[in-house]
């Protein structure tokens, strides 16, 4: 087995009555990308401040690149990336001068010239933080996260309020990061960022771990994952659709119009839905055969009730 970048077990924090953080354990093997998902309130964030070593933990064990935070947080500090959510700065420091200082407390930082360009900030650079777009704070912090050559790099909701350019580009840099050996622990409310860039993905709710494995694993674990979706016009019986099928298929309308098989997809069902479709004289249309999404698992797993 590789070494770890991080490696949490048991680990538990309280806030008063709170605990936000309830034995959780995970492992972040060296040069690869685990995504953090939950929905809000789960732990995430507390769990990587822990990591970063920003909050004391109650219980449990923590090896972040093979040092504790807690007590050795001035050894691990030049090692690590940190990209906080929300990122922060003081208003009136301009980009480039943020960058620099930053990269001046690194033995060997990257030159900020080419992570301002790289990160489509160039005109940004003399622009104080507090007038900058909230899409170029996130691309900034990103990149005083990179700055210092880190081993390993927290990104605490690294796309959070991207437009889909800037999305692309944060992607692209953790591929890059990743190619290059770096560990990326992230959270994320995203499931395609997931899906595209982490080689494990951990499912916390209520500060517990309760799915661990590939996209692919998850998505794919259990015989009845797959799915059919089709589209047609809304409001369909599905009481009297289901009665053509076999029992442990289920049916769904998400949104008006769009329906989604969960079961055994074979092609008998497929035939099913069409045929029970056409005697309806409803054309269905967009099928789709496929696994379940990783936000179908991250759902079911988490339940549908906001936080
Ligand atoms: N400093 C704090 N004092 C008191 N309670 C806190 C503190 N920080 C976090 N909590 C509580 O701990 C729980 C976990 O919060 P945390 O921010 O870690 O969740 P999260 O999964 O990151 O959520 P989100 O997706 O909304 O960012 C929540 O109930 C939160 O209210």
């Amino acid at each position: 087995m590789s070494e770890s970048a991080v490696e949490l077990s048991g680990l538990v924090k309280r806030f008063g009555a709170t605990t936000a953080v309830d034995g959780l354990s995970l492992r972040l093997a060296r040069g690869q990308v685990l995504a953090l998902l939950g929905p809000n309130g789960a732990g995430k964030t507390t769990t990587v401040e822990i990591c970063e070593g920003f909050q004391r933990r109650d219980g449990g064990e923590v090896r972040v690149l093979g040092l504790d935070p807690a007590t050795d947080h001035e050894r691990l500090r030049p090692r690590i990336g940190v990209m906080p959510q929300g990122g922060g700065a003081y208003p009136g420091v301009r980009a480039e001068e943020m960058l620099a200082l930053v990269a001046a407390c690194a033995a060997d930082p990257i030159d900020p010239a080419w992570l301002i360009d790289v990160l489509g900030l160039d005109g940004a650079r003399r622009t104080p933080y507090k007038r900058l777009s909230g899409g170029q704070q996130q691309r900034l912090s990103l990149a005083c996260a990179l700055v210092g050559r880190p081993e390993l790099v927290f990104l605490d909701e690294p796309t959070a309020g991207l437009d889909p350019q800037a999305r692309r580009l944060v992607w692209e840099l953790v591929r890059a990061l990743r190619a290059d050996g770096v560990s990326v622990l992230l959270t994320t409310h995203v499931m395609a960022e997931a899906e595209e860039l982490a080689d494990h993905v951990v499912i916390v709710d209520r500060g517990r771990v309760v799915a661990d494995g590939s996209p692919s694993q998850l998505t794919a674990e259990r015989p009845d994952s797959a799915q059919l979706r089709f589209r047609a016009r809304a409001g369909l019986d599905l009481t009297e659709l289901c009665t053509a099928l076999p029992a442990d298929c289920t049916l769904d309308e998400p949104t008006p119009g769009a329906y989604v098989l969960t079961g055994r997809v074979d092609p008998q069902v497929v035939s099913a839905v069409t045929a029970w479709c056409a005697q309806q004289g409803v054309l269905a249309e967009e099928l789709h055969v496929g696994r379940r999404s990783l936000e179908d698992v991250f759902l079911e797993l988490t339940g549908k009730e906001l936080r």
